[in-house]
């Protein structure tokens, strides 16, 4: 039995004495009130119905999506982790319509968080994955409360981005700017402990995940990638290739990070002048940033993700293709034809 278990927060702390970093301990402060969060959301989706909180909430969220009551649940316990412990100055959330800053007295932190708390809700009914995805920036240096502009920082200005998975096990997965570490929720002590140390996203790939049913409102270089792919040995891709679809993006990209592929939420004739489907700032954003920390690449089919100047809306939208870097590499020769 091997007895030298590295939890996440003593891993964050080795992490920033081994970059010799002048560590506060706000920052793995921080880190660990996101990970009681997703400890505690865990242990709801865990329990599902007999925990009550399966079904719809009766509201809808800034972009019209009807949200469920896990989506309300998670939500709080994020924001209840993050604004009492002085490490965090403002958090944007999927569910919250505007940016929030911390209440009086409340001592302002260095970081501002944004978070999807949810990610793929509509599998919450049915027992299927679902996670949460997190970005996390830093804080005007004047200490003043954030504005909704402090959020609208580009991706590579990222300090550190993780998503936690709530499947079979739940897997919290963090980059801070030097790799992708996982770590497993062990539920008999509640410590996530390191399991999937530098995790690499596979190079090649014949695996794709995208929601065929949007086919017909595709752009045509998706529309000409994906037939190649279906065409298989017989196509001009050359190999067969695999295709799944967990409607999570948070299972997704797990998956890419475990055995590789590629994700496509692409532009489509209905969300074109929204900028895709899925948000920048909580989804696309730290999504972007752990896939390339892993090797992958992340494109908008046009722009590297990470690089797109957001516009001040906390929901922007954005194209997303990421995963294996030879297989992106393919996909945005599609675009450029
Ligand atoms: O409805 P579709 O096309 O299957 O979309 C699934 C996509 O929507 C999302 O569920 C959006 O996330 P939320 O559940 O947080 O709104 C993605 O995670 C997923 O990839
Ligand atoms: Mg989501
Ligand atoms: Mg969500």
């Amino acid at each position: 039995m091997d007895t030298q278990l590295t939890t996440l927060s003593s891993f964050i702390i080795d992490e920033q004495r081994r970059l010799g970093k002048q560590a506060s301990g706000e920052f793995t402060g921080l880190l660990n009130d996101i990970s009681i969060a997703c400890k505690s959301i865990a242990s709801l989706v865990n329990k599902g119905a007999l925990a009550g909180v399966l079904g719809v909430a009766g509201s809808e969220n800034a972009m019209g999506d009807a949200q469920k009551k896990m989506d309300l649940i998670a939500n709080d316990l994020f924001i209840n982790a993050l604004q009492h412990n002085g490490h965090c100055a403002g958090m944007a959330s999927e569910e919250l319509d505007e940016i929030l800053t911390l209440p009086e007295g409340k001592i302002r932190g260095s970081y501002l968080v944004t978070f999807d708390p949810l990610d793929g809700s509509s599998n919450m009914d049915i027992n299927i994955d679902v996670g949460a995805i997190f970005s996390i920036l830093k804080a005007p240096a004047s200490g003043e409360d954030p504005t909704a502009e402090d959020f609208a920082r580009p991706g590579v200005e990222q300090i550190a981005a993780g998503y936690c998975l709530y499947g079979p096990s739940s897997m919290f997965v963090l980059t801070t700017g030097n790799g992708v570490n996982g770590f497993t929720l062990d539920t008999s002590i509640g410590e996530f402990i390191l399991t999937h140390p530098d995790m690499k996203v596979p190079e090649t790939t014949n695996e794709f995940a995208i929601n065929a049913s949007n086919q017909r409102h595709w752009e045509p270089a998706v529309q000409q990638y994906i037939a190649d792919c279906q065409a298989g040995e017989t196509g001009t891709l050359g190999k067969n290739y695999n295709m799944r679809w967990v409607a999570a993006m948070v299972g997704e990209i797990h998956r890419i990070l475990c055995r590789g592929g590629v994700f496509l939420y692409p532009i489509d004739e209905r969300n074109r002048e929204a900028g895709g489907k899925l948000r920048l700032l909580y989804e696309g954003n730290p999504m972007a940033m752990i896939v390339e920390q892993a090797g992958g690449l992340a494109s908008t089919g046009y722009q590297r993700i990470m690089e797109v100047m957001p516009n001040g809306d906390p929901h922007q939208r954005v194209a997303v293709i990421m995963g294996s870097k030879q297989e992106v590499e393919t996909i945005l020769k599609y675009h450029e034809a």
